[in-house]
């Protein structure tokens, strides 16, 4: 395995000294993109395969950081706020499989696609009795009564510009909640690249595939990478330089 901190020039681009376990220098947005959508046109995977992966390794990840037994509440309730694209449905995936893991899960979708791959993935849910809010808690203190971890899989890899409603009411409660909030891909509201300084400080990160460039920016407790998907010749295009999973993990610790 790959060390951490360690940089090797000629190895391609080795690891960030001072920031064990991100690939220097990690993908641009549009490498970000280019590389989803290379997985799609020339690798001829599906939306909805990737998907499952990329859910499954978010549960995965949170039920090493956050195991049941760690919560305080009564049963191990987990609000999952789901977003209008990709990173929305990988949320409703990591729901179905933190049920099936036996966690207590309930999802927030204001804006659901109409398309048969977000439709389905609701009914999967709400055929596994997850409940779906109609209202998202106005006041951050109900959410720390209620549940013990938040699954931020509002934006993904295509977020930009100014927070549109009614995410930018969600997110400015979500910054003000205490329980733990795990991100998929991305901290909700930042810069792909940039990150957001001011913005939400997730507890836990899951990259997906590879970390991005704003993963730079974290500070939380745990980041995970998941998405062990990415065939060795699509690894080498983009020098993603990835680590190795252990043996037949999905996820892989980074820090
Ligand atoms: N290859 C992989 O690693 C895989 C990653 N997956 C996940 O997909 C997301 C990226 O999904 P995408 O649909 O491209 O975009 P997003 O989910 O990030 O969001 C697009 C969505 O958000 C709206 N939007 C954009 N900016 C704003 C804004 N400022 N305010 C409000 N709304 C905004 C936009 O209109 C779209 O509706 C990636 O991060 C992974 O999580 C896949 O699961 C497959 C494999
Ligand atoms: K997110």
């Amino acid at each position: 395995m790959q060390s951490r901190g360690h940089h090797s020039p000629q190895a391609g681009p080795g690891w960030v000294l001072g920031y064990p376990g991100v690939p220097s220098p990690p993908p641009r947005q549009e490498e970000a993109q280019a590389i989803d959508q290379e997985l799609f046109t020339e690798y001829k995977f599906s939306v909805d395969q990737l998907m499952e992966l990329a859910g499954l390794s978010c549960a995965t990840a949170i039920a090493k950081a956050y195991p049941p037994s760690s919560f305080t509440t009564s049963q191990p309730a987990v609000l999952v706020v789901c977003g209008p694209g990709n990173n929305g449905g990988d949320g409703l995936v990591c729901a179905r499989h933190l049920k099936m893991f036996g966690y207590q899960p309930t999802v927030y979708y204001p804006k659901r696609p109409s398309k048969p791959l977000f439709e389905g993935l609701t009914t999967q849910c709400k055929k596994m009795d997850i409940p779906f809010l109609p209202e998202f808690p106005a006041e951050a203190e109900f959410i720390d009564e209620l549940y013990g971890l938040v699954v931020d899989a509002i934006f993904g890899f295509s977020f930009t510009g100014a927070v549109r409603e009614p995410f930018g009411s969600i997110l400015s409660t979500l910054e003000r909640v205490t329980v733990p909030i795990a991100s998929i891909d991305i901290p909700s509201g930042w810069d792909v690249e940039k990150g957001k300084a001011d913005g939400l400080q997730p507890d836990m990160l899951i990259s997906l595939t590879a970390p991005k460039k704003a993963a730079m920016h974290f500070t939380g407790r745990y980041h995970f990478l998941g998405g062990r998907f990415v065939p060795p010749a699509l690894q080498e295009k983009y020098s993603l330089n990835l680590p190795e999973y252990p043996g037949t993990d999905c996820v892989l610790q980074l820090t």
